[in-house]
């Protein structure tokens, strides 16, 4: 049986990810997203989920910048599921939200709920945590006037209770999860809605001069590769250094890709692929049944 490692604890979107993709597998639970990396790393699981990109928020980029700069671990499966933060608070709280004192979260769900935040717990002081699970265990040991911003799974494994449902700021909120492996063999999973394949490549440009990114976007415009995203992240060697992470909405092949590559590199770009893999959806029917 495949060993899965996933940012927990219990009650995690990350968890929900990871029971939306797979059947049978023995899962475990890691603290953090660069615990979880290196897990996959060292061989301890033999796949790593983690969260890469949400719909409100953007990239998630202690995972993007982990899988650039500590590891070389290939993406071999992505998958997008629906999000929906709920306000929890412990079973015992009788009052009304401008009565709570501390929010607890992860840093991605605080974002996704700034103006609920705003304008509805504007005297509540925030503390971030590695996870929702873990916030949703705080307000467990807290009590009181605190509350978490996590999931109806979490209220309901750890035994919270919702105050007030579905406080992120924009509706279709959704986040996109990627699956690492030490192999880069594409992951198939036969029971899960599939949408398409995309292939991530990170380019490093090779100085700062006119039309530099004109010239690399136009490698893949003139073989006509449809791009979904283009994002730029420091090198962490000095301000203006970046590279840019580019996904093609397809497969790794023998023929554009390695054109591709060619012409950066002979630009003087550096170019890594960091994965070719097929995307799947987990549907909001399937988040349902979990949380049954
Ligand atoms: O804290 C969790 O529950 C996670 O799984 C992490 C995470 C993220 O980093 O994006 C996952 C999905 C949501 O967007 C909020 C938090």
């Amino acid at each position: 049986m495949n060993k899965v490692g996933y940012l927990g604890p219990k009650g995690t979107f990350t968890k929900m990810a990871v029971d939306g993709l797979f059947d049978e597998i023995d899962s475990v639970s890691y603290k953090t997203i660069p615990a979880c990396i290196d897990a996959v790393n060292a061989g301890e699981v033999d796949l790593g989920v983690v969260p890469i990109e949400n719909a409100i928020e953007g990239s998630v980029h202690l995972t993007l910048d982990y899988l650039i700069h500590h590891v070389d671990l290939p993406i071999v499966a992505e998958a997008t599921v629906p999000i929906r933060q709920h306000l929890l608070v412990h079973p015992s709280f009788e009052g009304d939200i401008g009565d709570i004192e501390e929010i607890y979260s992860h840093t991605q769900a605080i974002s996704q709920c700034h103006q609920f935040i705003h304008q509805n717990a504007p005297q509540a002081h925030i503390e971030y945590t590695a996870s929702t699970g873990q916030a949703a265990q705080l307000v467990l040991e807290k009590g009181a006037r605190t509350a978490a911003i996590a999931n109806e799974k979490a209220a309901r494994e750890i035994g919270l209770k919702i105050l007030k449902s579905d406080v992120h700021d924009y509706p279709n909120n959704h986040t996109r999860f990627v699956v690492l492996k030490q192999d880069s063999q594409p992951l198939s999973l036969e029971h899960t809605e599939k949408n398409g394949f995309k292939t991530s490549i990170m380019v490093t440009l090779p100085r700062d001069y006119a039309g530099a990114l004109h010239q690399v976007l136009s490698a893949f415009s003139w073989r006509q590769m449809n791009l979904s995203k283009i994002e730029s992240r420091p090198m962490k060697t000095g301000l203006g250094n970046y590279f840019f992470i580019i996904d093609v909405n397809q497969e790794y092949d023998d023929v554009l890709f390695p054109g591709v590559q060619a012409e950066l590199r002979a630009l003087g770009c550096q170019v890594r692929v960091l994965g070719s893999y097929p995307t799947y959806v987990v549907s909001d029917e399937k988040i349902k049944q979990l949380n049954q």
